[in-house]
């Protein structure tokens, strides 16, 4: 990527390309989806702050600032933004490396809250980082 060009914030989490059965007639990916892996993204980077099993609270506002398209690789970064009791807020942006490019673009982002859970399923403080 260029340098003058906005960078990524947070850790390379997830990537993965989107696929026809994604997409809607046009070739435009449903939103929905790229909130999925976000989402998943979210789980992944949480889970490892926590070391245990966590859950999505929730999930501050989003917008779609640009398209993604069949065959682009969806790029998801992730970074823990603060840790309360058994909340942790996550930065987490949604980036589309064009098809057979290496053009990046952001295309959504949005605060995810997840909570620390115990074994009950009960939330459980998120203890300190190691
Ligand atoms: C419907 C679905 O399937 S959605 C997909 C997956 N997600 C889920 O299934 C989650 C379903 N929700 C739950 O299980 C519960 O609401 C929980 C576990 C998230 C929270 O349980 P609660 O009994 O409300 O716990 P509690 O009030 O102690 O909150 C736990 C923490 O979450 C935070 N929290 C809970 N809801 C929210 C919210 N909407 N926004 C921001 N923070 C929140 C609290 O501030 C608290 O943080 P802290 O301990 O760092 O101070």
């Amino acid at each position: 990527m260029p340098e003058n060009r906005p960078q990524p914030d947070g850790e390379l989490t997830l990537r993965t390309q989107a696929m026809p059965g994604d997409a809607n007639a046009a070739g435009d990916i449903f939103g929905g989806w790229v909130m999925a892996q976000m989402d998943l993204a979210s789980g992944i980077r949480a889970a490892e702050r926590a070391r245990g099993r966590v859950v999505t609270a929730a999930v501050k506002e989003m917008a779609f600032a640009k398209p993604m398209k069949v065959g682009d690789t969806l790029c998801v970064y992730t970074r823990v933004a603060s840790v309360g009791r058994t909340s942790m807020v996550l930065k987490v942006e949604a980036w589309a490396q064009r098809y057979l490019s290496d053009i990046m673009e952001m295309v959504t982002h949005a605060d995810f809250v997840m909570v620390a859970l115990d074994a009950e399923g009960r939330p459980t403080p998120v203890p300190p980082e190691s």
